[in-house]
């Protein structure tokens, strides 16, 4: 760079004003990087406070600040090496309303190191109609992205579909497993949900045991403890059932054995001593029924190491003890609990649960450290890969001021390196003309229009699928539904009365041929949705009774394999450990898995100078952990360079169609 372009360069940069979102993991390295790299005026949102488990990344952060704020925690630490600078913390939420348009506005440029889908979605839209461009990022463990959203340049970053969850056929986690996370599955989403969870979802836990005659358990009751049960008769009873009874019952189907290994029906007679647990004396370790997070099974039985893998024995403990201790201390959590990866007692049931099937099938068994992360989605967070893709969001940022349009990347950190690169520089997409969100494309959606109410519309369109938090609903100029505080009541009445209306019967009657306005004005995203009338939809393909055309929705992710699969619910991204999962069992039938999105090409731009100047990348995070995204070059037809990622899809938030085919310049 010629030292007139440095100055304005540096010039540019000493009067920016910034809006980090995010100070996490990538957000702290951001944050110094900023500071070092010659910004003087900064705003952080973060609605967090500190946690002890942030502290081995986010270095801003010190044991004394574990319950602080980390905006304000963060700009109190660089100030100290950088005091002359400015930094405005907000410990609020990035969607509160006070963050509207007009806030965006005031910023030269919105630099994202967020962790869900739903506050980046938030943060596209406000910086859109703010026309502000956005740098977005993320990361897991090795893997990383940096990209580049500015309006009507580039696409934005709900131009392309995204990640869908991680299914599994449903008959591979019931009967068939052949991996440990097939096991963490069924504990999980199965097991855990039908003793633990509410009772009235739906469960594929007894497939093997309904089809039976021989059998005098009644089977609506057999999960339930019977009046005056003896907690561990209880325990044993249903230990029995699920690792014996229903083993038994599969193995009487001899077709499903033909080509597999058979498993083996395990009995707690055989793996326990007689009853009741020796207790090490220190049951009374295990704190108070208030103190959930520390309840443990593991404490109880004086068991330490949750890197040990567990002996069949041992898990077979844990399994009972922890069903005691929800039983006789967590009682009035029964009914209502999900699976929690925060939550000891339940990663304890769980890694025990899945280690007696994994037993019994013949697969590795797991320690509870290994188990946890499986359960939980964790990707163990990488500081370094923070730390270059804080740097490269710098660079992106950069460039950004000094409009250098053509030179915006997108940039992917590997964790294999390709060609000698572990960074990936890739020409960012242009904007997608079909994307309601920044073309403004209308939607349509079939319904049945004499059927669903204006409740589910709102909850199922505009909330699920647009994700619109603050919406109002208009059929021309009649207001069907709109939320806010400073509504009159009998406005809020006559909203409350629409919601349960079918659209037929509201006052402005919605019939096939209307077209609905939907806006968030927070987001300011107006969408029109198209209204189809349609009379049937098939429970299974369409659980939702509806239809909506013109959303991209997320592309299939694995083979199909039966008739129904169950997800592991969607990893996250970004930041730190990839552990927020919605943690969602997702019963579908394969046919509702859309095609995947046609390859696309794109150009690939050679690291330049500087090592990191100007990349861009794609990254696959892997769902479990038998994959790695890794990079391979494959042939086209066009005889250019092509690579192509390969693992599982992506994962990040950021971006999912890994299949897409990257053309190197
Ligand atoms: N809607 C939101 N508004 C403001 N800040 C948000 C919002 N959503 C997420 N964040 C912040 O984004 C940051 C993401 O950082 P990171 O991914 O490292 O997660 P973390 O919560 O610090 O770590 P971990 O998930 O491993 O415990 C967090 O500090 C979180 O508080
Ligand atoms: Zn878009």
């Amino acid at each position: 760079m010629a030292p007139k372009q440095l100055s304005s360069a540096k010039e540019l940069i000493r009067r920016a004003k910034v809006l980090m979102v995010g100070a996490g993991g990538i957000g702290c390295e951001l944050l110094k990087t900023l500071a070092l790299s010659g910004f003087e005026d900064i705003h952080i949102i973060d609605m967090d406070t500190i946690e002890v488990s942030n502290l081995n990344r986010q270095f801003l952060f010190r044991q004394s600040h574990v319950g602080q704020s980390k905006a304000k925690v963060a700009r109190d630490a660089v100030l100290r090496f950088r005091p002359n600078i400015n930094i405005t913390p907000h410990h609020d939420n990035v969607k509160d309303p006070h963050f509207n348009v007009d806030f965006f506005k005031q910023f030269s440029v919105v630099l994202n190191g967020l962790d869900n889908l739903d506050a980046r979605r938030h943060v596209n839209r406000l910086c859109l109609a703010a026309e502000v461009p956005l740098v977005e990022s993320g990361t897991t463990g090795f893997l990383g992205q940096v990209t580049v959203h500015v309006k009507g340049k580039t696409e934005c970053y709900e131009c392309q579909p995204k990640p869908a969850p991680k299914k599994y056929p449903v008959c591979t986690i019931t009967s068939t497993p052949s991996k440990f996370i097939h096991c963490i599955v069924w504990a999980k989403e199965l097991l855990f949900a039908k003793l633990f969870g509410d009772k009235t979802q739906d469960n594929d836990l007894n497939v093997h045991s309904s089809d039976t005659s021989s059998s005098s358990e009644n089977l609506e009751d057999v999960f339930e403890r019977k009046k005056d049960e003896d907690i561990e008769d209880y325990g044993r009873r249903i230990f029995d059932h699920v690792f014996g009874y229903n083993i038994e019952m599969a193995l009487s189907n001899e077709d499903t054995w033909k080509n597999r290994d058979r498993p083996r029906p395990i009995y707690s007679k055989d793996t326990l001593p007689g009853k009741s647990i020796k207790h090490n004396g220190n049951i009374s370790k295990n704190g108070s029924t208030d103190d959930t997070p520390s309840l443990s099974a593991m404490t109880s039985l004086g068991m330490r190491s949750p890197q040990d893998v567990w002996s069949l024995m041992e898990n077979s403990k844990v399994f009972i003890e922890a069903l005691k201790l929800f039983f006789t201390r967590r009682e009035k959590d029964i009914g209502s609990l999900t699976f929690d990866k925060d939550d000891q007692l339940a990663v304890e049931f769980v890694t025990a649960a899945a280690n007696i099937r994994a037993s019994s099938f013949g697969i590795p068994l797991h320690s509870l450290f290994e188990a946890k992360g499986m359960a939980g989605n964790i990707v163990h967070a990488v500081a370094t890969t923070n730390a270059v893709i804080a740097g490269l969001i710098v660079i992106e940022a950069i460039k950004v001021l000094q409009n250098e349009t053509e030179n915006y990347r997108m940039t992917y950190c590997l964790e294999y390196p390709n060609r000698n690169m572990l960074l990936m520089p890739v020409e960012p997409y242009e904007p997608n003309k079909s994307c309601y969100v920044c073309s403004k494309t209308p939607l349509s959606l079939e319904i049945n229009t004499h059927r669903s109410k204006l409740r589910d519309f709102v909850e199922k369109i505009v909330k699920a699928k647009l994700g619109m938090h603050s919406p109002i609903i208009m059929h021309g100029s009649a207001l069907l539904y709109e939320v806010g505080d400073d509504l009159e009541e009998d406005m809020v009445a006559n909203y409350a009365a629409n919601l349960e209306k079918v659209l037929y019967e509201l006052p402005s009657q919605v019939s096939g041929g209307t077209t609905l306005t939907v806006e968030d004005m927070q987001q300011e995203l107006v969408c029109s949705v198209n209204i189809k009338h349609r009379d049937e939809f098939d429970e299974e393909k369409e659980p939702d009774g509806m239809v909506l055309e013109g959303w991209s929705q997320p592309p299939p992710e694995e083979k199909k394999e039966a008739n129904h699969t169950v997800s592991n619910a969607g990893t996250s991204i970004s930041g730190g450990p990839v552990s927020k999962s919605s943690e969602v069992v997702e019963i579908i039938t394969v046919e509702e898995e859309l095609e995947a999105a046609p390859p696309k090409k794109r150009k690939l731009t050679t690291i330049i100078d500087r090592g990191a100047a100007s990349p861009g990348g794609y990254s696959s995070i892997p769902n479990d952990t038998d994959n790695r995204g890794k990079v391979q070059v494959v042939d086209d037809d066009d005889e250019e360079d092509m690579v192509m990622l390969d693992g599982a899809p992506g994962v990040f938030d950021g971006d999912s169609d890994t299949s897409k085919k990257r053309k190197l310049v």
